[in-house]
């Protein structure tokens, strides 16, 4: 019978029979010859990480660059499809949602795909369908074709979420893996960013710049082909799947002059472990579900994702056109480009991220996101409140042709939470005169579905009424827009590329891909959720409760990151299952790295460790 493994106690790193104490048994019966490194001298670790490790990172984070296009463009694009192809609501709700679904179930199943037939594969498998989905949508004649595009590129989009991270992480050095991770974040954003960018330059384009928008991210998609033809396959699926000579070359080459052997070893030790370990096959959901250190893991893991997506990035970013709005900015097309400068902040915000997370460590970067997530989505709530509490009165009631709801409206507040409702006004300087509430036109938002030139009418010469739709004029959007730019300044360095980085690495091999298919569905699944119900809930509890409901989700997340994350920072893949050998929630407490960084030498074939204070920043 074998030992379970959550029977096992905490073990300090280093200490006989840690992971890292079996590799350096294991590797006293190494064939590969005496170790390089083994002077006793921390090895010069950025003067030997060859410059192929940032290659490779390039190549596959231009997955991550292929999901945030792909999910950004499709905003501005539908601003201009719904015109040319006379989209009802239900066809503009399936051609944006529907990739975010497809995204789903492509994750989960990546997990199986990865395992059988490696990261390598499963990114060109990727750029191919990116490549495929963008053309279609390039060409599409019409909206059914539309949405098989948008599906098609939402299935690439899935896989490569999941493989990405994982690829990444494996064949990362220790001491950069969270920053080359965090590096494809930095992608996701940056393809946000360049989206907007794109839209806003093809939103001149009434004809047929939809086509430009959606079909330029072939580019793209094409080059990470091409360049991995070339590139490697991941050493340690390599190892898993019995390719050990294929996993040391690949090994040599991308750490260049750097001893290989100890971290062959390793792995090789740890696969090894594990096959003994999990021996029996069968469904490996369930296996990690029945081995403690690994379900503990999913927990962290899927649980992350989860309040990622609950602390509402996407709502945010969805709605900055409408703060704008709110803020005064009414152009149509001013709105885009400050839409973009949006993107851009969650962009640059992020590059803070990959600066921070080898020299404050994932936990603690998580940590103060988090707060300062929570404390910016309570200020854009209160704005809301405040520009709720001072909402302009209707003033004047035309007569309702058709008896609509929004005849009953006497501010703009529940008028504007009336999705059938828009409201009309005129204004001079911050102050609002002669407005009504007046029903949205069936076919598009821009405009009231009557009534316009009957309000004209009633007003001044040369001004013509503003229409607002989901949005009230209001002396309080500063707040918001401060709110706003907060939120992202503290969301992008670590709530957003956190649970992705963190997940690559606290899976042990054998449920690696597993778990970072699972949690890259639950991230997709609570994408769809948040925002297919943000504008429900913002009927029932209004704007600023919605905000206040995101807070007090954000506090929840922080409880949960506090007791839960531990600090995987400098950890050899191999060792990080060590960390989930106690309970769930002691994880932060008790991670045998905290306060301390542990870094190996192996001396002829035994082991010790320096600590940071000594000469091991990794930085
Ligand atoms: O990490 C990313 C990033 O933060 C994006 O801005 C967001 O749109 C995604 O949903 C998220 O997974």
């Amino acid at each position: 019978v074998s030992r379970r493994a959550d029977e096992r106690p905490l073990k300090p790193m280093g200490e006989p029979g840690s992971r890292r104490q079996r590799a350096a048994d294991h590797g006293e019966r190494s064939l590969i010859g005496p170790p390089s490194g083994a002077s006793g001298e921390p090895p010069d670790r950025d003067a030997s990480t060859p410059g192929f490790v940032y290659v490779l990172a390039f190549f596959s984070a231009l997955g991550g660059f292929l999901f945030g296009y792909d999910t950004g463009v499709v905003s501005g694009a539908m601003l201009l499809l719904k015109r040319r192809m006379n989209l009802s609501a239900l066809w503009q709700e399936l051609l944006v949602s529907s990739t975010v679904g497809a995204a789903a179930v492509s994750a989960l199943a990546g997990g199986v795909l990865n395992g059988w037939l490696g990261r390598r594969i499963c990114i060109l498998l990727a750029s191919f369908i990116f490549s495929f989905g963008g053309v279609m949508l390039a060409l599409a004649p019409d909206k059914v074709v539309l949405l098989v595009g948008r599906i098609i590129v939402g299935l690439g989009i899935g896989i490569a979420s999941m493989t990405v991270p994982v690829y990444i992480a494996e064949v990362s050095p220790p001491h950069l893996r969270g920053q080359l991770v965090t590096i494809n974040s930095l992608f996701i954003t940056g393809g946000q960013f360049i989206a907007s960018v794109i839209d806003g330059a093809f939103s001149y384009l009434s004809e047929d710049g939809w086509r430009y928008m959606l079909g330029l991210s072939v580019l793209p998609a094409v080059l990470q082909f091409l360049g991995f033809i070339f590139l490697p396959e991941s050493p340690r699926w390599l190892l898993q799947n019995g390719q050990n000579q294929e996993s040391l070359q690949v090994l040599r080459r991308i750490r260049g002059d750097q001893n290989v052997e100890e971290e062959y070893d390793s792995i090789k030790a740890s696969v090894e472990e594990e096959e003994r370990e999990v021996r029996g096959g069968g469904v490996v959901l369930l296996r990690i579900l029945s081995h403690g250190p690994t379900r503990r893991a999913l927990i962290v893991g899927c649980g992350l994702q989860m309040f990622q997506q609950l602390s509402g990035i996407n709502t945010v970013m969805y709605y900055s056109a409408t703060i704008l709005q709110m803020a005064g900015v009414r152009d149509d097309k001013e709105a885009i480009w400050l839409a973009a400068a949006t993107s851009a902040t969650n962009f640059v915000f992020t590059l803070v991220g990959v600066w921070l997370v080898e020299r404050v460590g994932r936990r603690k970067l998580t940590l103060g996101s988090l707060l300062g997530t929570g404390l910016s989505l309570a200020l854009l709530a209160v704005g809301f409140l405040l520009s709720a509490q001072s909402s302009p009165p209707v003033t004047f009631h035309p007569v309702d042709p058709n008896n609509s709801t929004c005849r009953l409206y006497e501010s703009c507040e529940p008028c504007m939470l009336d999705p059938g409702c828009g409201f009309c006004f005129q204004e001079n300087g911050t102050k609002v005169f002669e407005s009504s509430c007046v029903p949205v036109h069936q076919a598009s938002t821009d405009h009231a579905a009557w009534g316009r030139s009957e309000l004209l009418f009633d007003f001044k010469e040369g001004k013509s009424p503003i229409w607002a739709y989901n949005y009230c004029p209001t002396s309080y959007s500063w707040v918001v827009l401060m709110g706003l730019i907060l939120y992202l300044a503290f969301f992008a360095p670590g709530m957003g590329p956190m649970p992705w980085t963190v997940n690559s690495e606290i899976y042990p091999l054998w449920a690696r891909s597993t778990g970072n298919a699972c949690s890259a569905g639950v991230n997709w699944i609570f994408n769809v959720l948040v925002s297919l119900t943000f504008l429900h809930v913002a009927e029932y509890l209004s704007y600023y409760g919605a905000f206040f409901l995101y807070t007090g989700l954000v506090f929840l997340a922080l409880l949960f990151v506090l007791g839960c994350l531990p600090e995987t920072r400098g950890l050899q893949l191999e060792d990080v299952e060590d960390l989930f050998m106690g309970q769930l929630c002691s994880c932060g407490a008790s991670s045998p790295t905290h306060n301390r960084h542990v870094h190996y030498i192996r001396v002829k074939g035994s082991n010790y460790f320096h600590s940071d204070d000594e000469n091991s920043d990794a930085d």
